[in-house]
């Protein structure tokens, strides 16, 4: 296993870049640690595909390096870099027995076979695929066949590192479900470092220590769940980390206060940017208070809707021009008549072009 370092990474398609906008991978510098589990998260196009085969060794950047413990190998392919990778279809061998499929890998870099053995057997149990070891790959589901694929990769236990690409696009979501967890199991029992690419912030979440969500080619986050539950740097960040996502009010500022549609909220002692750019105010749903009229920092607003969604409520409220969503319990009343929200100054987050400032 490996620690993974970018070094002024970026990466554009074009021959000639000249603004941010040809880049499919905006300047880049971090580590990533050894044994630690991480997921690439955006929407389609953010550059997840570009920044994995930069990993991988499938692309070379345009510009920068990465470098597995130090040494640079920006250049070295897949197999220098002793990278294992999963990809979203199943890469098996259909005419070969599952046991033969898992032993591959290592059969090809001439492990001991008593080795061998005892790996394929212990992926193959942490898989649930002790009963299928005798089977031809090609008469099993597709699920089973992206689970020997998942094997294979898991299989090496000297890799810098496993890279799954979308490795559950195939699979129905009870097994989905299932995989993940074991997928988590196997990393804490084995300390791999594994990188897992996806869309879904459900299967980022649940799958990693640590979480890079990518916008328009730039990484504007990495952190824990919690971290980007918590303190979403980026406006898109609190849009696509919760469902619902954040709140979002475009404002002015005064000396301690946003102003939101002629409606001031309050920001305490907190520092204020006095350059410009657009501001907007951010709180996530779970975080916003619903009180009534009078209590103390209390602004009014009419509740518009209400959502039960069995083990919460969803409140629609108007604030101004803002429509505002407030997470509540199941047991919370909802004031008809004098209803009001509240700011908890920790929860509420003030952006500047995008870019969390206060
Ligand atoms: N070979 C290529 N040549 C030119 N442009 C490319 C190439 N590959 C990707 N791009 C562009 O680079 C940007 C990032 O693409 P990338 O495939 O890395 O995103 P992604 O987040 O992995 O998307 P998806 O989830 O759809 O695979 C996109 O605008 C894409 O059109």
């Amino acid at each position: 296993m490996a620690t993974i370092q970018f070094d002024n990474l970026g990466h554009s398609y074009h021959p000639h870049p000249s603004k941010p906008e040809d880049y499919a991978l905006r300047r880049l510098s971090q580590e990533w640690e050894d044994g630690k589990a991480y997921a690439l998260l955006g929407p389609s196009g953010c550059g997840k595909s570009t920044l994995l085969n930069i990993i991988s060794g499938l692309l070379v950047p345009s510009e920068g390096r990465v470098l597995f413990d130090g040494l640079d190998v920006t250049r070295c392919t897949p197999e220098e870099r002793n990278i294992a990778q999963v990809f979203q279809f199943p890469v098996i061998y259909d005419t070969m027995t599952v046991y033969e499929n898992l032993a591959f890998p290592l059969r090809n870099r001439k492990v001991p076979e008593a080795d061998v053995d005892r790996r394929v057997r212990q992926v193959a149990e942490a898989l649930d695929l002790t009963a299928d070891l005798k089977k031809r790959a090609q008469r099993l589901t597709p699920d089973a066949k992206q689970k020997i694929s998942m094997g294979r990769g898991l299989v090496r236990s000297d890799v810098a590192a496993i890279l799954f690409d979308e490795p559950l696009t195939v699979i129905d979501p009870h097994t989905k479900w299932i995989l993940r967890r074991k997928l988590r199991q196997i990393h804490e029992e084995y300390r791999l470092t594994m990188i897992y690419v996806t869309h879904d912030q459900v299967e980022a979440l649940t799958f990693a220590d640590k979480v890079a969500v990518m916008y328009e080619g730039a990484m504007v986050q990495l952190g824990t769940p919690q971290e980007l539950f918590e303190n979403p740097l980026h406006t898109f960040v609190g849009y696509f980390i919760g469902s619902p996502g954040i709140n979002l009010m475009p404002c002015t500022l005064g000396s301690d206060h946003a102003l939101v549609d002629g409606i001031a909220i309050p920001l305490h002692d907190r520092a204020v940017p006095t350059v410009g750019g657009k501001f907007e105010l951010g709180i996530r749903p779970e975080f916003l208070e619903l009180t009534r009229s009078g209590s103390a920092g209390a602004i009014p607003v009419q509740v518009t809707g209400v959502d039960d969604l069995g083990t919460s409520k969803l409140a629609t409220v108007r604030l101004g021009n803002q429509t505002l969503k407030a997470r509540l319990s199941e047991e919370q009343e909802i004031p008809a008549l004098d209803a009001a929200i509240r700011f908890p100054t920790r929860w509420t987050k003030l952006y500047r072009d995008s870019h969390l400032v206060g």
